[in-house]
């Protein structure tokens, strides 16, 4: 039977997926078993969300493609599921605002659940914490608690000066938390001690080791494809069939967005979007 202390986690990857691999499916099987090894969590659910059109990144094919190579990716999976919400927004999103989205849609869901359980019990109000200060997110016990799942470039991008909103910064570690998956040619934990913000929210970042080195990217898969190489084994099968029916990812591919001067990410920073 499941403890009292145990909190249920839903975890949120937001990235290009462009295209889904082996790699990202496996972040989350990494995740889950580090957070259930404490014995302090149990994630319930995993949640796949293909950022939009709108990034506007440099080689980034059509949402409704990344979308529909995710939807077969998890076609298999019992836990692990995609939300189109944010790939179908027109505009760019930042993710601070897509954690805020799907945190809004668990949390109207268990204040249904708890609207029909008020006729036999008090409703249980969830509290929030107006400082972002400690480990515990909600003072609610049975909340469940949503985290961004990232790889450890991610994470290291915080530290990319405008990049990202110090605000959303905050928001993401402080309120909600984050699990990072170690990625060669990055050091998290150096990482988190050398960032002052990072370093008071440490205790909501769950810093996972990936033990068997994979360094399958994105970018490595849209090379090889372009070069008709095979690409079996760095992702699930029926992504590959997708892709060779659709006939995607070409020199052409490549080029998408290569003459946006400024993507919305680089609102601040100028940096090249390749
Ligand atoms: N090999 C990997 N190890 C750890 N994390 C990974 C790995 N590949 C991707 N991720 C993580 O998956 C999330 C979504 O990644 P994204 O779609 O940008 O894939 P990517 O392979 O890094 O893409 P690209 O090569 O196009 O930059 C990010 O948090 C990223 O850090
Ligand atoms: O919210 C931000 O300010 C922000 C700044 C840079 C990147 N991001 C997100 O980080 C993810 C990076 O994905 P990728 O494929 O560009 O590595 C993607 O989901 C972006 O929306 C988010």
């Amino acid at each position: 039977m499941e403890g009292q202390d145990v909190t249920k986690v839903v975890l949120l990857a937001c990235g290009s997926f462009n295209p889904i691999t082996n790699m990202h499916l496996r972040m989350f099987e990494l995740a889950r078993d580090h957070l259930e090894d404490t014995g302090q969590y149990r994630v319930v659910k995993g949640i796949i969300s293909p950022v939009g059109d709108g990034y506007k990144k440099k080689g980034l094919i059509e949402a409704c493609h990344r979308l529909a190579m995710v939807r077969l990716a998890t076609e298999d999976s019992d836990w692990i599921t995609v939300d189109a919400w944010e790939t179908l927004q027109p505009e760019w999103v930042e993710t601070a605002k897509v954690v805020r989205h799907h945190f809004d849609e668990i949390f109207t869901v268990e204040e249904n659940i708890d609207d029909v359980d008020t006729v036999k019990y008090p409703k249980k109000r969830r509290i929030e914490e107006n400082n972002f200060e400690g480990s515990s997110v909600y003072k609610r016990r049975d909340a469940t608690q949503l985290m961004l799942l990232c790889g450890a470039d991610v994470l290291e991008s915080f530290g990319i000066p405008n990049l990202w909103k110090q605000e959303d910064i905050d928001e993401i570690v402080g309120r909600y938390g984050l699990v990072c998956i170690t990625r060669s040619g990055n050091d998290p934990h150096k990482f988190i001690h050398q960032s002052d913000t990072l370093w008071k929210y440490r205790k909501n970042i769950h810093v996972v080791p990936e033990w068997v080195t994979n360094e399958i990217s994105a970018t490595q898969v849209r090379r090889a494809l372009r070069r008709g190489r095979s690409v079996r084994y760095l992702l699930p099968d029926r992504v590959v069939h997708y892709i060779q029916e659709n006939g995607l990812y070409s020199a052409e591919s490549e080029q998408k967005n290569a003459d946006v001067v400024l993507a919305p990410f680089q609102r601040y920073t100028g940096a090249s979007s390749s």
